[in-house]
């Protein structure tokens, strides 16, 4: 196989094997914050990291920069570095939490602030199952100065607003919806403070279809007093759903895309390397990157007990179809009574 011909070198560690000697320096960065950072599960520290890519990575404005405005440097490290600034952004609350837990761990190691919160987000997208292998390019310089606010979207902003906003960072319209895929493993801190860690679909754990599906049934009630700014009414008891999300899933732009994923695991893994591995490189010259996804966990795949479903309660008699090409697919129902979901746990 092609893997078998290109030659490896031994890493100083004595322990691993790298196409580029230059990967060698990832391999006890991973082991650490695995150990030290996640504990091994795909919970809030593994998703926080994930979400801070993003974070880093979108504040970063090309239609600024044509007027000859500096407008974030994209991927470069900027929400650790000048976290002062960058974490007290409204869109940025809760940042500092993770931000906090990462700086000791960058520290011990030699590796930049921005390929470390690119490399960290990865290695905790790689502990949740069901996820994809994405890919980790090496050799981001660091930010000197902070990104401006107002590039981060915000759960409140209109779909045209979202839109645009990613549009500016080379996101088509459908690909809006590819990068909403993190929602599957994601929970919300500040949107009710008084809730914190309420996730967005009833597997925060795993990687699966299930927010796609969720995300389309009639809202019904809050989990916590309710009707914070962000928040719109959500279909469980626990669940936390977004303004951005439930509009993004409702809009004729994007709605079919959307349902699209509800059915399709293949095609919810296959597309999300491909805007996750542009996420991560936006600002950066790229052309001297050097390629270190083998360092990167192969993540445990579903549990065969993940199948599409409606949760326990709902059926399609629930469903908000949005999207006027296709009927809404059908699943099966959970048995039991409806439940609660849990909070994601800080582990
Ligand atoms: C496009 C518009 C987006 C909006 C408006 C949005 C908004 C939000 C909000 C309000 C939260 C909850 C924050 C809190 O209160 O703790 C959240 C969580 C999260 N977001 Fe997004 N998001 C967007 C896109 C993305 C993208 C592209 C990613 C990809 C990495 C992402 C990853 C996450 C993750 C992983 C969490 C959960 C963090 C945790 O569980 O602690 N989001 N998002
Ligand atoms: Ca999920
Ligand atoms: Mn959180």
């Amino acid at each position: 196989s092609p893997a078998q011909l290109t030659r490896r070198v031994a890493c100083p560690d004595g322990k691993n094997t790298a196409t580029n000697a230059a990967c060698c320096a990832l391999f006890p960065v991973r082991d650490d914050i695995i150990k030290n950072l996640f504990h091994n599960q795909c919970a809030e520290e593994a998703h926080e990291s994930f979400r801070l890519t993003f974070h880093d990575a979108v504040a970063f404005s090309p239609a600024a920069e044509a007027e000859g405005k500096f407008a974030g440097g994209g991927a470069d490290g900027s929400i650790v570095l000048f976290d002062k600034i960058e974490t007290n952004f409204h869109a940025n609350q809760g940042t500092d939490e993770i931000v906090a837990l990462q700086k000791p761990i960058i520290a011990r190691h030699s590796i930049s602030t921005a390929d470390f919160v690119q490399f960290a987000g990865a290695v905790g997208l790689s502990l949740c199952p069901g996820a994809p292998q994405v890919q980790f390019l090496l050799g981001r310089k660091d930010a000197t100065r902070p990104a401006p606010d107002g590039l981060v979207p915000e759960p409140f902003d209109s779909v045209d607003k979202i839109l645009a906003r990613l549009l500016d960072v080379g996101f088509q319209d459908f690909e809006v919806v590819w990068l909403l895929s993190a929602h599957t493993i994601a929970a919300a801190d500040f949107v009710d403070p008084t809730i914190p860690r309420t996730p967005f679909d009833s597997t925060p754990e795993i990687f699966d279809t299930q927010f796609f599906i969720e995300t389309q049934l009639k809202g019904t009630s809050f989990p916590g007093k309710g009707a914070n700014q962000g928040e719109v009414l959500s279909p469980l008891r626990g669940e936390m759903r977004l303004q951005s999300d439930f509009l993004i899933a409702r809009d004729n732009r994007t709605a079919c895309e959307w349902q699209s994923f509800t059915n399709d695991q293949e095609k919810f893994q296959e597309t999300f390397p491909d805007v996750f591995g542009r996420l991560a490189v936006l600002g950066v010259d790229n052309s001297t990157l050097i390629d270190c996804s083998e360092v990167l966990p192969v993540p445990p795949p579903l549990p065969r007990s993940a199948v599409p479903h409606f949760p326990a309660g709902k059926s399609i008699r629930d469903v908000e179809p949005a999207c006027a090409e296709t009927p809404f697919p059908t699943f099966p129902t959970d048995p039991g009574p409806a439940t609660t979901i849990a909070r994601v746990p800080n582990v």
